[in-house]
């Protein structure tokens, strides 16, 4: 027989408070070994979700599972998921060593894993000091130590990065990152996709405690990456040349550029040369995904109109309200001005497409070699 699904999954998953629902027919899933991102503004339901995928919130209709059962079933939940839900768990008059020490006695862990995971974590210097002297940077690392104690295979975090100055976030991507690449799957929510979207291979996002988007950050970054603009003598011709070179996605635009995604402006020069078309200049135009994600969380999303008018809706979609069609935020649209094809431009210089690296792992993995072994 086969075991349960591995991952974390959620379906028609609904809690209604008093009338007032806070999460409505939720369903995503979480795959096995991915750093899912889960997003959305205040109030959008993300703890109230955690919660009942944690078993602490009972669940007015739909399912929650890990691994295929939900957390109740679990045999041994704290070796199979560990989860900060709230860096302000620990006793202030209690050592961070101590603390630990009563979360290994419970779960029945060596209590050498105290010591184990606050080095981990980068509290080993402070383990004797007292909780409550502990800044919020340091209570969400001794949270994740606590999480961490029965080398949980899943890390679920409730805005873990509260508190975080830069060099904390830095560090705690770096730490989930390495988690993952040791096999482990995380679940971690914010509500600023900037946080996330460095280490979020996967990203799930909530408005008013429905989906907005799932999928892969590489679908969604892939489906508002940067194109070109460019004023041109003739963007019909341009266009078709372009078409018929295999790059497809060229929209004139109101003011009568070209706004093309998928080449380079190098290689959008070279055809319109190629078809006597003058280029009076291009622009690069880039899209910051954050605003994609406000826009796409406050409702505004389907109001605009921007680019591009036609194709099929950026992957992951599923609200039907929101517009068939892939659009950018308002942030992202041209003036109605028009450009007359007399009017000269200044040749904009390519700018390379700035998104952030991969996932580098400058430093010590936590699992395996030099860190604790499942
Ligand atoms: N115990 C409760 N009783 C009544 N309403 C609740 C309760 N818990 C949450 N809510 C309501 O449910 C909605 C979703 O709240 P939830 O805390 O899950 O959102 P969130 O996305 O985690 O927001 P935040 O990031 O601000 O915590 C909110 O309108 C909230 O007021």
């Amino acid at each position: 027989m086969s075991g349960p699904p591995p991952g974390i999954s959620v379906q028609g998953l609904t809690k209604t408070y008093k009338n007032i629902p806070a999460v409505s027919n939720l369903s995503f899933a979480v795959p096995p070994g991915s750093i899912t991102g889960f997003l959305g503004p205040n109030g959008s339901g993300k703890t109230t979700t955690l919660r009942m995928l944690l078993g602490l919130v009972r669940p007015t209709a739909g399912l929650a599972l890990i691994d295929g059962v939900p957390h109740a079933s679990l045999q041994q939940p704290g070796q199979v998921v560990g989860a900060v839900l709230d860096a302000q768990g620990a006793h202030p008059k209690h050592t961070a060593l101590t603390h630990l020490e009563v979360y290994c006695a419970a779960m029945r862990v060596p209590l050498t894993q105290a010591r184990a995971m606050l080095d981990l974590v980068g509290l080993g210097s402070v383990a004797t000091r007292r909780t409550g002297e502990f800044s919020l940077g340091m209570r969400q690392r001794l949270a994740l130590a606590t999480a961490l104690l029965g080398q949980p295979r899943y890390l679920v975090l409730d805005e873990p990065a509260n508190g975080l100055d830069p060099e904390g976030m830095a560090w705690l991507r770096e730490f989930l990152l390495s988690y993952a690449r040791s096999g482990g799957t995380v679940l971690v929510s914010s509500h600023i996709l900037r946080e996330v979207e460095q280490m979020a291979d996967h990203l799930v996002i909530v408005s008013n405690g429905t989906l907005v988007h799932q999928g892969t950050t590489a679908d969604l970054r892939n489906a508002y990456r940067a194109r070109v603009l460019v004023a041109c003598s003739d963007p019909a011709r341009l266009a078709a040349a372009l078409a018929a070179a295999g790059i497809t996605d060229a929209q004139i635009q109101g003011d009568g550029r070209l706004a093309v995604a998928g080449a380079e402006p190098e290689r959008i020069a070279a055809l319109a040369t190629e078809q006597k078309v003058t280029v009076f200049g291009t622009h690069i135009e880039h899209v910051d995904l954050e605003q994609v994600f406000l826009s796409m969380t406050s409702g505004r999303y389907a109001a605009t109109t921007g680019y591009p008018q036609q194709g099929p809706p950026p992957p992951g979609f599923v609200q039907p309200g929101y517009a068939p069609q892939q659009q950018y935020p308002p942030q992202h649209q041209h003036p109605p001005q028009q450009y007359p094809q007399s009017q000269q431009y200044q040749q904009a210089g390519y700018a390379p497409q700035q998104y952030p690296p991969g996932a580098p792992a400058p430093h010590q993995p936590p699992f395996g070699p030099g860190g604790f072994q499942r």
